[in-house]
């Protein structure tokens, strides 16, 4: 008993880009915490938590070392570090949007390079080096890869001929009239273990309930429970016309002939639903937003 009431599991959650993002899914998912203004070490309503807060390049490193037994970051930056993780749960959620990251290689709208073959002998800047030095590898074109701080988007056509960077929205790529000629990688945000921890009963056990709540969490997203009743003899029609309604759980009402319906749905859809709903006769009709949906 002693023993269980030392554990704890260190936790990294990526600093920047993918912080508050983080933070409201882990919210959602049923953990509170709290980050003091430049705080580093984050709080939480769960004791057997021990937070950190890790830029996202240094996450896998830091895991696959040992250090830390589990943490979130992209795919990218996992791939990037290069050490042996865990991979627990894929997280698909973004900084802005509900849209992975993606990889991409750029250049000014007017440039000549057209495909990936016209890099040979040319210049690329990057954050991610190993990313693009792989993917020049594998295509057999030799070019010169150097090391990007950031703001990489300013360096062509001047200092570079091309670039590889991250986009999401495709706004930054718009905004400094640039053009895609191709994708490196797609990445989402991962929940990773090291080795140790993964062989460890009570820490993977720990991390599993974790990766359940958050995937429950963004499961849930975009989605709503709907209720109602319906005059029984309507029931085929109903199911017929609203495809989305086929997988309801339907019950029958104390008073014959009405049956009650209930069935989890897309947001989206149910502008058109319930005044469809409403026109076959359905009565009590209410929307509720879920907060977990396991499957
Ligand atoms: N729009 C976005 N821009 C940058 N990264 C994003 C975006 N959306 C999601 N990400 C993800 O956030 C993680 C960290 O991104 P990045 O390496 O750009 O660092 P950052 O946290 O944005 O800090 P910096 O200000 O140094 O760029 C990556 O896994 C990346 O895939
Ligand atoms: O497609 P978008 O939604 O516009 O996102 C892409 C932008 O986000 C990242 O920049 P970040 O804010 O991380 O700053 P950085 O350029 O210093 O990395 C990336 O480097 C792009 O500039
Ligand atoms: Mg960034």
């Amino acid at each position: 008993m002693a023993e269980e009431q030392s554990k704890s599991l260190k936790l990294a959650i990526p600093k920047g880009s993918l912080e508050k993002p983080t933070l409201d899914l882990l919210e959602k998912a049923g953990y509170n915490i709290y980050v003091s203004s430049r705080g580093l070490r984050p709080s939480s309503d769960d004791a057997d938590l021990d937070l950190f807060l890790i830029r996202a390049q240094e996450v896998g490193r830091y895991i696959g070392q040992g250090f830390l037994d589990c943490g979130i970051t992209g795919l990218d930056w996992a791939t990037e570090a290069g050490t042996e993780l865990v991979d627990l749960a894929e997280l698909p959620y973004s900084r802005a949007t509900v849209r992975p990251t993606k990889w991409v290689l750029v250049v000014p709208e007017d440039s000549p390079i057209q495909k990936p073959e016209d890099l040979e002998g040319k210049r690329i800047a990057t954050e991610g080096v190993g990313i693009t030095q792989r993917y020049l590898a594998e295509k057999g074109i030799k070019a010169d890869v150097e090391f990007s701080w950031g703001a990489t988007e300013v360096k062509v056509p001047d200092l570079v001929d091309a670039i590889v960077d991250v986009t999401e929205t495709g706004s930054s790529i718009k905004a400094n009239k640039l053009r895609i000629v191709d994708t490196l990688l797609t990445s989402f945000p991962h929940f990773y273990a090291s080795p140790e921890a993964a062989a460890d009963k009570w820490k993977r056990e720990k991390m599993e309930r974790i990766c359940l709540m958050l995937k429950a969490a963004l499961d849930a997203r975009d989605k709503v429970g709907l209720k109602m009743n319906l005059p029984e003899g309507q029931l085929k029609q109903a199911l017929d016309k609203l495809p989305s309604l086929r997988r309801s759980t339907v019950s029958p009402l104390a008073e014959d002939g009405w049956v009650a319906i209930e069935v989890v749905i897309e947001e989206k859809v149910v502008r058109h639903i319930i005044p469809a709903l409403k026109e076959l006769g359905a009565e009590g009709i209410i929307e509720y937003p879920l907060n977990k949906l396991v499957s």
